[in-house]
């Protein structure tokens, strides 16, 4: 071979020789607001079977007969409201933070974003890093907890892909950071914000749910993790209990922001049918506050690292709405990351941590 012929390689092969692919992959979201594309990505959302891991047919006849015809029209009123000239704020967030990390990491590697469900498909982006020849990939999934509903499905799909690829790439996942420092300082900051402009009587750490079940099933020992006051503490032993990471999350906030004991608690929201999820549930612990006689309540939605609908609209605005209907008067949610400097530090770090 001359080097002629070497210095013919395609443009895209040579320039990326020795670069590492980084694939930031979010949950996802409806391409528009609209009743189709809602009852769209709630059809593939809720399809996967690690979402609703029950088996296939009784998942079909639930996700396509029941909960896509009823909750579509419904949610898509909720979405219309969360939706800005930008599009869904979840993905103009990551777009964002797409492009804030490209320029922080620099020219020996490739930011993509990818969305779990819908639009940029993860397929489509592992294609193209295909095309590029990189020679290694991390895989950053946007959930600071790992749950097998979230990271585990981002994994599933990461691995579909890239089963009949001849060449692998050097290959990294991140399964959580909860523990970041710049992860809990990004939450840190707005919140001693609020707290120098009001006093508040009570913290609120509201996590997203998932099914009971889907702990049992995590559980390497089957018999350690109780659902109980066993999540209390994190370690070698239930490290991957969900629960058990949202209760380590809130005790990082807890002791960064100096709160005292008595003052907070860890809560969990967004439950769907009739299976008992994790505990204790957001809207129980909000109403007893309130009935309490608490009056100003500073809310943290700290599994999320951007706003969607789940933080700004169920926590922002109906939890606002059921602690001031049950005698509450002053709710402020503490913003997400969103595309903040401290995010993209966090990312670039887990990124350059090998
Ligand atoms: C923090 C991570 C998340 C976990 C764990 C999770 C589990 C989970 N979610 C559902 C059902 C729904 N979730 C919905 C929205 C939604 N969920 C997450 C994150 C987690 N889900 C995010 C970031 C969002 C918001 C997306 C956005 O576009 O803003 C919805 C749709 C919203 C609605 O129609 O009300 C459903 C439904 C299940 C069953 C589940 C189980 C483990
Ligand atoms: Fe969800
Ligand atoms: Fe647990």
């Amino acid at each position: 071979m001359t080097t002629d012929s070497l210095t013919s390689t395609s443009p895209a092969l040579h320039t990326s020789i020795g670069k590492t692919g980084v694939l930031i992959v979010n949950l996802g979201t409806p391409d528009s607001p609209n009743t189709p594309d809602v009852r769209k990505y709630l059809r593939e959302f809720l399809m996967d079977g690690r979402v609703i891991d029950i088996p296939f047919i009784p998942r079909w006849m639930l996700v396509n007969l029941i909960i896509a015809p009823f909750r579509a029209p419904k949610s898509a009123k909720i979405y219309k409201e969360l939706w800005t000239e930008d599009g869904s704020p979840l993905k103009t967030y990551g777009y964002s933070v797409e492009k804030m990390l490209q320029q922080m990491l620099g020219d020996q590697y490739v930011v993509k974003l990818a969305m779990r469900y819908q639009s940029p498909g993860i397929e489509d982006g592992l294609k193209e890093f295909q095309q590029m020849g990189l020679s290694s990939l991390t895989v950053i999934p946007f959930f600071p907890q790992y749950a097998s509903a979230t990271t585990g499905s981002v994994y599933e799909e990461v691995m579909r892909v890239l089963k009949g690829w001849q060449i692998m790439p050097e290959l990294r996942f991140v399964n959580r950071f909860l523990d970041h420092p710049k992860f809990i300082e990004g939450f840190a900051r707005p919140a001693r914000k609020y707290m120098a402009e009001h006093t508040y009587d009570h913290f609120l750490f509201s996590y997203h749910g998932v099914p009971e079940r889907q702990i049992r099933k995590g559980d390497p020992t089957k018999a350690q993790c109780k659902l109980g006051s066993c999540c209390d503490t994190l370690n070698q032993h239930n490290q991957f209990c969900y629960r058990a990471q949202c209760f380590e999350t809130t005790r990082l906030l807890v002791k960064a922001l100096d709160l005292k004991e008595g003052t907070y608690t860890t809560c969990f929201q967004s439950r769907l049918g009739s299976d008992p999820w994790i505990k204790p549930y957001s809207d129980d612990v909000i109403k007893d506050l309130a009935k309490r006689g608490v009056k100003s309540v500073l809310a943290f939605s700290p599994a999320f690292v951007s706003d969607c609908l789940e933080t700004t609209i169920e926590v922002g605005d109906e939890y606002r709405e059921l602690f001031e209907e049950n005698g509450g008067e002053h709710w402020q949610l503490v913003e997400s990351l969103n595309d903040s400097q401290l995010w993209v530090e966090v990312l670039a770090d887990l990124v350059q941590k090998n």
